[in-house]
């Protein structure tokens, strides 16, 4: 007999039903119905939160009958999401009765080692922030009323601390004693999670005795998992690596210790990191929209909105040198129409190329890397120019205004990131550009646009730029505008292989102090400079180096699952090999 195999008699309601637990899967079929549609519900182990003795509902609130005879199972449950690309998970919960306690106490004792069999990545303790001022100002509510819940049922335990200003997160992790936790939660949106990112690789490079200021040291992949659950005003982390901003969804996904690798990029500046990024770096128009909208805080989320207008209509380009180190041609592309979800095969094959030392080692974490990576070897190619934007992202960025992203091809965790090159158009190819992030058609597929895979990417001004202020740099003179003409029309030819790296970047301003902001749209003036926009921080330089660090951080999700192609549940669903994944 199988081990860990049970099979007996149960009933719901009073409905009789088979229940088999096979070790990977339980199920229970209903027996006596005479036709042929019978209904067969199959929970993988894996996805099983929690099996309590009794009758017992936890969510909205806790309720307990302790029954002999009975036991509670909850589990993960499918539900369309309706318009956003993944799918929502809800508490699927069954209360089961049996003839005898002894058999009672055989199944949930089954199950509970099945638990533990199946489920090596379930966290014990965790370490929980929750900004109460994020979004709504919903952090605590949401907490304590859809998660925590949730972790008690599955036996986490967890150290919560509710921040009383920004940075105390990134600074604990950095400091404070950590051993014991298996992951850290934050409550918050996308400026909370980049606290805790930043906290735990530093604090990650700090105990492995590496540098993060050189760009050349292969960092070290954070042993913790991050889990996001979504109360900010924008969460644009939780839905490219979940595919919905839904607090409970994220909340199983972390109380099952499912695990998503993600890459980081990080930037620096003159030998130093300035910031990690997951999400875009982008110089340009995506800059200048942040830094407009630093200035309306006070309309909230609509500043956006507004400030894209604005941005929009005051038609800027920028002068700058892009260097780039390309990807792998072999192992995908930006434009090979594919799509990064649950399981992708690009990114598994990344991990074996990643993490080579991992079957000799025997741990992810144990391997011993060299210390400074190869990864920067090959041949940069160089383009200079006049751009509306340049962006780099290591993922999808995904988020509800753009269903497919800014580059819909981008992966999770392969190693590399996509950078969009924008070059000076007129307002309408430009808008042309911006809708279609909004819909399905291609905006790469435009004649000033350009998208490459890449590993590294550096950016520099033209030698003849100086970050100055606006005031002093004035308007662009009618021998700029005529430069940016020639430059847009000869950009393909202008294309160079460099043959090492650091021909021209970084450091060549490093005595340079930017202007963080830009000039008012009143102003007559146009900035001569735009600033970065790294996951809504403005960076303050312009020159930078920005390399991407492969799987460098491990979050509790497992990447968009792909409704569409999940058989759905149906009367026949017992004779279907395939798992019945959306029960109704
Ligand atoms: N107690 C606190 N007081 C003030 N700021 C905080 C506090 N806790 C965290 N922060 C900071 O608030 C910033 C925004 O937080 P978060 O991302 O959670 O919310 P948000 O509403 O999505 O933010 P925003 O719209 O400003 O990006 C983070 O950068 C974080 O460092």
């Amino acid at each position: 007999m199988e081990s860990g195999r049970l099979e007996s008699s149960l009933w719901v309601g009073n409905k009789r039903y088979r229940a088999v637990l096979t070790g990977w899967h339980f199920n229970w079929t209903e027996v006596d119905k005479k036709n042929r549609d019978k209904k067969t519900i199959s929970v993988p182990v894996a996805e099983v939160v929690g099996v309590e003795d009794g009758r017992v509902e936890i969510l909205p609130q806790k309720l307990v009958e302790d029954t002999d005879k009975d036991f509670t199972v909850f589990y993960v449950k499918r539900s369309s999401s309706g318009g956003s690309s993944g799918l929502l998970w809800r508490l699927g919960r069954t209360q089961f009765s049996c003839p005898s306690r002894v058999l009672r106490d055989q199944w949930t004792k089954h199950l509970r080692t099945a638990l533990k069999t199946h489920s090596p990545l379930r966290p014990h303790k965790l370490l929980v922030f929750i900004n109460p001022f994020g979004g709504k100002r919903k952090g605590r509510k949401i907490y304590h009323s859809v998660v925590a819940p949730l972790f008690e049922l599955a036996g986490i335990s967890s150290h919560v601390i509710v921040t009383e200003r920004a940075n105390q997160a990134r600074d604990h992790l950095l400091k404070k004693d950590l051993a014991g936790f298996d992951g850290v939660v934050c409550v918050g949106g996308d400026g909370m999670f980049s606290e805790i990112l930043h906290g735990l690789i530093g604090r990650t490079q700090q105990e492995a005795g590496l540098c993060e200021n050189d760009p050349t040291v292969t960092l070290e992949p954070c042993s913790l998992h991050i889990g996001i659950i979504p109360a900010g005003s924008t969460d644009c982390v939780c839905y490219a690596t979940v595919g919905v901003i839904d607090p409970l969804t994220s909340a199983l996904h972390i109380v099952i210790g499912d695990s998503q690798p993600l890459d980081v990029c990080s930037v620096h500046h003159a030998s130093a990191l300035v910031h990690y990024s997951v999400s875009m770096l982008g110089y340009g128009f995506y800059g200048d929209v942040l830094a407009e909208s630093e200035k309306h805080r006070w309309m909230g989320p609509l500043r956006y909105d507004f400030s894209g207008t604005m941005v929009y209509l005051s038609n800027r380009s920028y002068a700058g040198i892009v260097q780039y180190l390309p990807a792998d041609p072999l192992l995908s592309s930006p434009r090979d129409k594919t799509r990064c979800l649950s399981g992708c095969s690009v990114c598994s094959r990344s991990t074996e190329k990643l993490f080579h030392h991992f079957s000799d080692s025997g741990s992810l974490y144990s391997s011993h890397f060299s210390q400074y990576s190869s990864d920067l070897e090959g041949d940069w190619v160089s383009v200079e120019g006049k751009f509306r934007c340049v962006s780099l992202t290591c993922m999808s960025s995904s988020c509800p205004r753009s269903p497919l992203g800014l580059s819909p091809s981008a992966h999770l965790a392969d190693g590399t990131g996509d950078l969009i090159l924008v070059w000076d158009t007129n307002p309408l190819g430009f808008l042309k550009f911006l809708y279609r992030h909004t819909s399905t058609q291609d905006q790469f597929d435009l004649p000033f646009v350009e998208v490459h895979r890449v590993k590294a990417v550096r950016f520099c001004l033209p030698s003849d730029k100086e970050e100055e202020p606006c005031e002093k740099t004035g308007g662009l003179s009618g021998d700029e505008v005529e430069r940016s003409y020639v430059e847009t029309e000869s950009r393909n030819g202008s294309q160079q292989h460099l043959a090492e790296t650091g021909t021209r970047g970084e450091g060549t301003n490093e005595q340079k102090t930017v202007s963080p902001f830009l000039c008012g749209l009143c102003c007559s003036k146009t900035p001569a400079l735009s600033v970065w926009n790294c996951d809504g921080e403005i960076l303050p330089f312009t020159d930078i180096f920005s390399r991407i660090h492969g799987q460098l951080v491990r979050l509790y999700a497992r990447g968009i699952e792909d409704g569409a192609a999940l058989h759905s549940c149906s009367e026949e669903c017992d004779k279907c090999e395939r798992r019945c994944i959306l029960q109704k």
